[in-house]
């Protein structure tokens, strides 16, 4: 046995130190692989809604309604169904309601608690007892075991049942171990969550989405570049800065930064109301609601306005002082004639909406003011000491990355950026040129090194890379021409604002190009995916999510409400079960109140993608890989002990 071999058996040996404690693991993971797979579910452009996405969170997609179904069949009617399925959504604001209307309290809690053990059981089928029990709520976690573990060969195992529910509901328990175990079939009935991008932005509670995926048993995620804007931003990159500013103030949602953050605005408030005092800033009115307050209105108008051409400015910097970007036609404030109020673009003359700029010199367009430069200066050590912030960034550069294999499917949020003909688009980045699934790794490369190089220049250049990554045509995140933000505040020409996509969202349905993305991520072209989101599906208009005879699976969760005019629904959420994938499309979400009162799901239908023939194991996912290899060696270090060359350790 070479040397090598043996020091990584010994290694092994001392977690395994006997014959037996190697064979009884291999038992084990032998059983695991013949499991169902567990379940995933993808979510993406989630955008600061934090009551839709926990819904959908909360039923899984239809997931946890499925399982009802299994159990239940037609011994329960469908009103009843759904009525059991909002408890298990909502069991504490479901049992406000229900103790209110409900005469006999008692039996009220045996029956749920029986029916919800018996759908615990079904949902805890598809795991081994240990991953069943870690998933266990501590303060539950024994009778909670013993409640699901069939007693078959004791006699009288129904007066044992009901001795134990009884003193449950005796000693006052019954609610809180009615909510625990509706956490745990909802934990239980999805395994892994994916995040396909866009947690940030439109919404109002982005940050409290991260809180709650902070505490998920288990995720990943693919950044957005609305995500990569923020990273940006709490790395001190300005142009990022700028944009989340400006954003937050467009949608009315300052409050996400001063209250969810606690980064404070006044500077700039200050510095808005004295700047722009007189100006009513008709071209900046916020999307979405604000403030009912019209003094308020009136000030986030104009912090709106201060920021957006802060933002023009900082950005002009950047584009100076990189000119490897590429972004020369996107400066534009020089293109501005300030006493006509027009602007040339491409040759052509335009008559600007708003023409009153006080902050900009014409000389140099692009030079903050004093104050403007305070005001950076401020936000940006704001940004960068924010705890809370840093603590979600680290989460995300954790858990995330820009672009994701699992269980054959890729995962990224927008695109692999294409030439016309098909041909991965070849990038340069810092002197690099790069396609496809390298150009993925060098962007993410750049990313983490925005936050963790010691040498500065490296640093600052992953810092503007992540502005880069939010708006750059080249950008596999964005995927488009151009962001036409100064066209689309400022001039009233809709062909100004048009942002044509990358040739990657027409080429959808070619297989060819298909398989050759597939192929560049290692990926085969049989029975892989690609899942991606980004762009709304214009269900209206009678676009599918599905493309490439479901080799592509565009689901952009929809869940931003300022674009559900657009697309007619809501979105898309998908399932990768042990039967196969399952697409969900939502219908709009109106409130959690809303939710609980009407017994909605809000996924108006499902559509089966694809159904595999065979049910899928642990043994044919990744995990199922890992565990073959863990097998291999524990086979090797089993030889080991029964030739000699390892001794067993007695303790
Ligand atoms: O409608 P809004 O929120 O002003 O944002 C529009 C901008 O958002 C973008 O669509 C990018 O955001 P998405 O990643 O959500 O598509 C830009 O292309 C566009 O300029
Ligand atoms: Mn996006």
């Amino acid at each position: 046995m070479k040397e090598l071999e043996l020091r990584y058996l010994e290694r092994l040996s001392q977690l395994y130190p006997t014959i037996a404690k190697a064979s009884t693991e291999m038992i084990n993971l032998q059983a695991i692989l013949n499991l169902p797979k567990g379940t995933e579910h993808f979510l993406t452009d989630i955008h600061g809604e934090y009551e839709a996405f926990s819904h959908v969170l909360k039923n899984g997609s239809g997931a946890v309604r499925r399982k009802i179904d299994d159990v239940f069949g037609n011994r329960m009617s469908s009103k009843e169904k759904q009525s059991f399925a909002t408890l298990i959504y909502y069991p504490k604001e479901k049992m406000d309601r229900i103790r209110k209307e409900e005469d006999d309290m008692e039996g009220w809690y045996k029956k749920t608690l029986y029916q919800l053990i018996e759908v615990c059981k079904c949902a805890a089928g598809k795991y081994t007892r240990s991953k069943v029990r870690k998933a266990l709520p501590s303060d539950f976690a024994y009778v909670i075991e013993e409640l699901m573990t069939e007693k078959a060969e004791m006699g009288d195992k129904e007066s044992y049942y009901n001795a134990i529910v009884d003193t449950i509901i005796r000693i006052n328990r019954a609610e809180p171990f009615i909510i625990a175990l509706c956490e745990l079939i909802q934990r239980l009935t999805v395994d892994h969550l994916h995040i396909v991008g866009d947690i940030y932005d439109r919404g109002p509670g982005p940050h409290v989405i991260v809180d709650k995926l902070i505490r998920h048993h288990s995720v990943d995620i693919q950044w957005g570049n609305h995500d990569v804007l923020w990273m940006g931003a709490a790395a001190g990159q300005r142009g990022c800065i700028a944009n989340v500013i400006r954003i937050c103030a467009r949608y009315g949602n300052l409050d996400i930064l001063e209250e969810g953050y606690g980064i404070n605005l006044l500077p700039l408030a200050t510095f808005a109301l004295h700047t722009y005092g007189e100006d009513p800033c008709d071209c900046f009115q916020l999307k979405g609601s604000s403030s009912e307050n019209p003094q308020e209105m009136l000030m986030d108008l104009k912090m709106h306005k201060a920021i957006s051409i802060i933002q023009f400015k900082v950005e002009g910097e950047i584009i100076q002082n990189r000119p490897e970007f590429g972004m020369e036609k996107r400066n534009l404030l020089h293109c501005i004639d300030y006493e006509q109020g027009t602007i040339c673009l491409d040759g052509q003359v335009y008559n600007l909406l708003d023409s009153y700029f006080p902050t900009i010199d014409p000389r140099q367009p692009y030079a903050l003011t004093k104050e403007e430069e305070d005001i950076m200066e401020r936000l940006e050590k704001a940004f960068l000491n924010c705890e809370k912030l840093q603590e979600h960034m680290r989460f995300l550069l954790g858990k995330g990355s820009l672009y994701k294999v699992y269980n054959n499917n890729l995962l990224y949020h927008g695109c692999v950026p294409l030439e016309e003909d098909g041909s991965l688009k070849v990038v340069d980045i810092y002197g690099h040129t790069c396609k496809g699934k390298e150009l993925y790794e060098i962007l993410e490369h750049y990313v983490r090194k925005g936050f963790y190089a010691v040498d500065e220049e490296e640093k600052e250049k992953g810092k503007d890379m992540m502005w880069y990554i939010w708006l750059s045509e080249n950008s596999p995140l964005f995927g488009k021409d151009k962001m036409a933000t100064f066209e689309r505040y400022f001039l009233a020409e809709k062909e100004t604002h048009k942002e044509k996509k990358n040739a990657y969202y027409k080429l959808l349905e070619d297989e060819a190009v298909i398989n050759g993305i597939l192929k560049e991520f290692g990926l085969p072209s049989e029975g892989a995916h690609i899942i991606n989101g980004h762009v709304p599906v214009k269900t209206k208009n009678g676009e599918s999510p599905i493309k490439c005879n479901g080799k592509v699976l565009v689901i952009d969760g929809g869940f931003s409400k300022a674009y559900q005019k657009e697309t007619g629904i809501a979105g898309y959420t998908l399932i990768y079960n042990s039967y196969g994938l399952i697409l969900a499309a939502h219908e709009s979400f109106e409130s959690t109140e809303a939710a609980i009162e009407k017994e909605s799901d809000i996924h108006s239908d499902s559509v089966v993608v694809k159904r595999v023939l065979k049910r899928k194991l642990v043994s044919d996912t990744d995990t199922g890989k890992e565990l073959r290899e863990q097998l291999a060696d524990l086979e090797r270090l089993l030889e080991a002990y029964r030739n000699g060359c390892i001794k067993e350790q007695v303790l």
